[in-house]
């Protein structure tokens, strides 16, 4: 079974098509990175997958359910797919502990407690359940949007560029951190970035998208000795 299965997938904006007759696979637990030019497709990719853009042809199956297709839409709240971006999306007005419990809305407290605790020492930020977005560092506050993605346990994380605003001294080791995250929880990733060294260190696979489609994929052991 796998994570992601993408056929044959076709998308326009009004006459302009974007994505063209594109194919890719991500087996269960797999990292794959995104790379390729500006305007290219990548974000239009991940719009199609998580639900916001419907295709004019071809289908997105995660995890054996169809979820897209030009006759059909799963609605994004339904795919079980969680998005991580660059400006990390997290709710101002809401403390670090109430952001990742978002998610979780209608579950029993208890759970939801446990939950967010489990969460938290995850990434590291146990003790800061009470601090507000604006009083943590980008590291950390990416670090509270990878915890609240994976608090739902979702069956696939979509990454759009999140390291961009991130210095380079801590994205090191953020991309260390939330990789092996989500090789102990077993969460398959689609990771889209313009930085070839990004995506050798984060991904297991490098797919390369030209022109709305995928020329070529290598796993990120042959890119490195090439
Ligand atoms: N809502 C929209 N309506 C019309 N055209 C759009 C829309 N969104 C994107 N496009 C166009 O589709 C093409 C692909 O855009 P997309 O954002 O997917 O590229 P990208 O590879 O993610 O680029 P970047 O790396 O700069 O983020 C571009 O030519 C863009 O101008």
């Amino acid at each position: 079974m796998s994570a992601l299965d993408i056929k044959g997938l076709t998308c326009s904006y009004g006459l302009t098509r974007v994505i063209s007759d594109l194919n890719l696979k991500i087996a269960n637990g797999e990292i794959i990175c995104l790379l390729g030019k500006s305007g290219c497709g990548k974000s239009t990719l991940l719009k199609a997958i998580s639900g916001l853009l419907q295709p004019e042809n071809g289908s997105i199956t995660v995890h054996d359910t169809l979820v897209s297709s030009s006759e059909m839409m799963v609605s994004p709240e339904n795919r079980n797919i969680g998005m991580i971006f660059q400006d990390y999306a997290l709710f101002p007005h809401l403390d670090v502990f109430h952001n990742v419990a978002f998610g979780l809305k209608g579950q029993p407290r208890s759970d939801i407690k446990k939950r967010v605790q489990e969460m938290l020492e995850l990434v590291s930020l146990e003790g800061l359940e009470k601090r507000y977005p604006h009083e943590l560092s980008g590291g950390q506050q990416q670090r509270v949007a990878i915890a609240r993605s994976l608090a739902r346990k979702p069956s696939l994380l979509l990454l759009d560029e999140p390291f961009s605003n991130i210095d380079s001294e801590v994205r090191q080791r953020l991309i260390r951190d939330i990789r092996q995250i989500l090789k102990q929880q077993h969460v398959a990733a689609l990771f889209v970035t313009h930085s070839k060294e990004e995506g050798l260190d984060f991904a297991d696979s490098v797919a390369t998208m030209e022109q709305g489609r995928i020329r070529h994929v290598t796993t990120a052991k042959e890119v490195s000795s090439i």
